[in-house]
């Protein structure tokens, strides 16, 4: 469970009081999820999420994300904008770390998406792209290719405590994908985690796009590589599915789409996003508080995703 900082009910009462939502009627720590504190949190007017801002996000750049919401939810697409305390404050202070009371937004993430999901999918990031072609703030990738090399080398020797072999491995995987990283694909404002976990789906519409605290300004074809990474495999990374992989790519093309030069690319970006949440989690693996209510993700997931796109051709 993704709790790493407990908020008291006192507290979280005396909280809800900056904003006209009524009063704390129950709240509960949220079970999915590995970055945020994040509660679920009912009123005597309605239901919120509460998120405490935690090791990866800087609260510096919480200005960034909640303009990205904001300009997201002003042209129609299925975003949660922060809620304004009577103040017009959207970023507020709670037990020591920045938190943001959010706008609860219906549906359930699917576990084992079917093409027809995976379709909207694809397409509600392409709308989200084609939203996104006229955002000006730009914040730099901070889990980008150029932070790759120095998050492996602070794991270090302590991969081969979740794999013998494993820090050789990981930078056998660096290397191509260092070798063959493209440097000139369009850039652009991106999502940069679209799991199925931060899709909200009511059966095959996508009813809500949540947790923007990765997006920043990186090559615009990498966020559809996260998403067929993320998607379009089981769990573990053992097999994959390759008509949900079509259909994500299918309804991206639907809404937005892909240029020749970015299609040619996808096999290296999603080499590269195995990579990144391989690093992410291998990182968290060995990092994460012994007392953190959280549920650790296997680095190895990605691992075994990374050598499927080396030896299949996911993008014909
Ligand atoms: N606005 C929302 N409406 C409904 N449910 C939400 C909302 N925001 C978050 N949730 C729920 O909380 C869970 C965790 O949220 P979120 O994905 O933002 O956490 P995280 O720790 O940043 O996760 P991740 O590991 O994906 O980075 C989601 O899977 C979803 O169930
Ligand atoms: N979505 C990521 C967590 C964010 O870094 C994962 O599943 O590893």
């Amino acid at each position: 469970m993704a709790v790493y900082t407990p908020v008291s009910a006192e507290l979280l009462a005396a909280f809800l009081a900056r904003y006209d939502v009524g009063e704390l009627v129950s709240s509960k720590g949220i079970a999915e999820g590995v970055e945020n504190t994040n509660y679920l949190v009912d009123t005597t007017t309605d239901r919120f999420i509460l998120t405490l801002y935690e090791k990866r996000v800087e609260g510096g750049d919480l200005p960034y994300f909640m303009d990205l919401l904001d300009h997201l939810a002003a042209s129609g697409n299925p975003v949660p904008p922060a809620i304004k305390d009577r103040d017009g404050t959207a970023i507020q202070m709670l037990e020591g770390r920045p938190a943001c009371l959010i706008q609860f937004l219906p549906g359930v993430s699917v576990t084992h998406p079917t093409p027809a999901q995976a379709f909207a999918a694809g397409q509600a990031m392409g709308r989200m792209h084609a939203a996104l072609a006229d955002f000006t703030r730009e914040r730099p990738n901070s889990m980008g290719v150029a932070t790759w090399q120095p998050l492996l080398e602070h794991c270090g020797a302590d991969l081969d405590s979740i794999a013998p072999g494993l820090h050789a491995e990981a930078s056998a995987m660096l290397d191509t994908v260092l070798r063959d990283w493209p440097s000139d694909l369009p850039t652009a404002t991106i999502h940069a985690d679209l799991f199925p976990d931060n899709v909200l789906m009511r059966g095959d519409q996508v009813s809500g796009l949540i947790d923007f605290y990765f997006a920043c300004t990186d090559i615009r074809a990498f966020d559809v590589a996260i998403l067929h990474s993320a998607w379009s495999f089981d769990a573990e990374g053992r097999s994959v599915d390759r008509a949900v992989g079509a259909a994500l790519i299918d309804g991206y093309d639907a809404s937005f789409g892909l240029s020749d030069a970015e299609r040619g690319q996808l096999s290296t970006l999603a080499k590269g996003a195995c990579l990144r949440f391989f690093l992410s989690r291998a990182w968290d693996w060995l990092n994460t508080p012994a007392d953190a209510l959280v549920t650790r993700k296997d680095p190895l997931a990605y691992l075994r995703r990374f050598q499927t796109y080396g030896t299949d051709d996911l993008f014909p």
